[in-house]
């Protein structure tokens, strides 16, 4: 039988730095050499894999939508020859490389996994080796047609995960949707879980461009002047951070100028800033008010896949009212709306 051939893209982060002078960075050639010097790499039961590193190497906490962008064109350029991907990445933005790549890729028939690690592939104790190998391992054996995020033995629905742990390995969480995969002794899949195949499909690469979006964390006392100077900018969205199920506080001030904003075109979502549960505006007064503003629910989205969610439909021609039925509904198994 044919060995299954994976396509790695390194395109930065802690799984392949060095130590420097100035902290940890990436090196160029570094992870590649690792890798090639660990033989459970190569082991039987391994798929065969080509590792392309991009250049430059970036930290992830310096990722744009352009580099998302390239990640998703190169893709689509590679999408024939192999089957499966998997994409290594820092883990400070991982959660919003992954988001943004499932609104990007659509059409997706084949895995595509981002993973890292919390210490570098050539220290002691690193978590790279294990994440890279699971994830290869899996790219090869689980077809899984959707872009998940593997990190500490845990196969997640890559839109549905936020990084929740600074310096653990336990790093990521999915808290509003189930494992699609367990690594232990055994590997438990929850194949009920992942998105469905459908081979008329073809792979289609949306365009994004980067686009103006205010991200505010409500809190006790905050001043509706904070509002008015970030919907001043050239805004086109704002994502609030919300207490509890959805809800602000009712200030006369402040739900005038949500309103205004919203008359003007911003597209306003409303995220609750617990980790889990869902927006549900009906549930109090404080809630509502949002609503008759013209703020929109996110329901159970993360804040990442918000942001690259709104980049991907602010991208494209639709209007303000458009993008905001668009926000309600699930297009790559983001959100559960009920
Ligand atoms: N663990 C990591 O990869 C963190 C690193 N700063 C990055 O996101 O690139």
């Amino acid at each position: 039988m044919t060995k299954r051939s994976i396509y790695v893209a390194y395109t930065g982060g802690t799984i392949g730095m060095q130590k420097t002078d100035h902290g940890f960075a990436p090196v160029a050639n570094f992870l590649t050499g690792c890798v090639k010097a660990m033989p459970e790499f190569y082991h039987d039961e391994m798929p065969d894999f080509v590792i392309n590193e991009y250049s430059p190497l970036i930290d992830s906490a310096n990722m744009k939508p352009t580099d998302w962008q390239m990640i998703a064109n190169d893709i689509k350029a590679k999408y024939d020859q192999y089957d499966g991907f998997v994409i290594l990445h820092g883990t400070d933005t991982m959660a919003f490389t992954a988001s943004a790549l499932s609104f990007m890729l659509q059409g997706l028939q084949k895995p595509v996994i981002v993973t890292g690690s919390q210490i570098p592939l050539a220290q002691l104790r690193s978590d790279g080796q294990t994440n890279l190998l699971n994830a290869l391992y899996i790219a090869a054996n689980y077809p899984v047609a959707e872009v998940c995020l593997f990190f500490n033995n845990k196969l997640f629905r890559g839109n549905r995960t936020t990084k929740v742990h600074a310096d653990g390995f336990n790093a990521f969480a999915s808290p509003n949707f189930p494992l699609l995969l367990e690594a232990g002794i055994k590997i438990r899949w929850h194949a009920g879980k992942r998105a469905k195949f459908d081979p008329k499909l073809e792979l289609q690469v949306a365009k994004i461009s980067p686009q103006p979006i205010g991200v505010v964390t409500l809190y006790p006392g905050i001043n509706t002047e904070i509002f008015e100077n970030i919907l001043l900018q050239p805004v086109k969205a704002l994502i609030l951070l919300t207490f509890g199920v959805g809800n602000a506080p009712q200030t006369p001030e402040l739900l005038k100028t949500l309103k205004q904003a919203h008359e003007r075109g911003i597209v306003i979502v409303n995220l609750t800033q617990c980790l889990q549960g869902r927006v549900n505006m009906d549930g109090y007064a404080t809630g509502n008010a949002l609503a008759e503003a013209g703020v929109t629910s996110g329901y159970d989205m993360t804040t990442e896949a918000t942001l690259t969610k709104l980049h991907y439909l602010l991208s494209t021609d639709m209007t303000p009212d458009e993008i905001r039925a668009a926000m309600k509904v699930s297009i790559a198994g983001e959100l559960t709306a009920d």
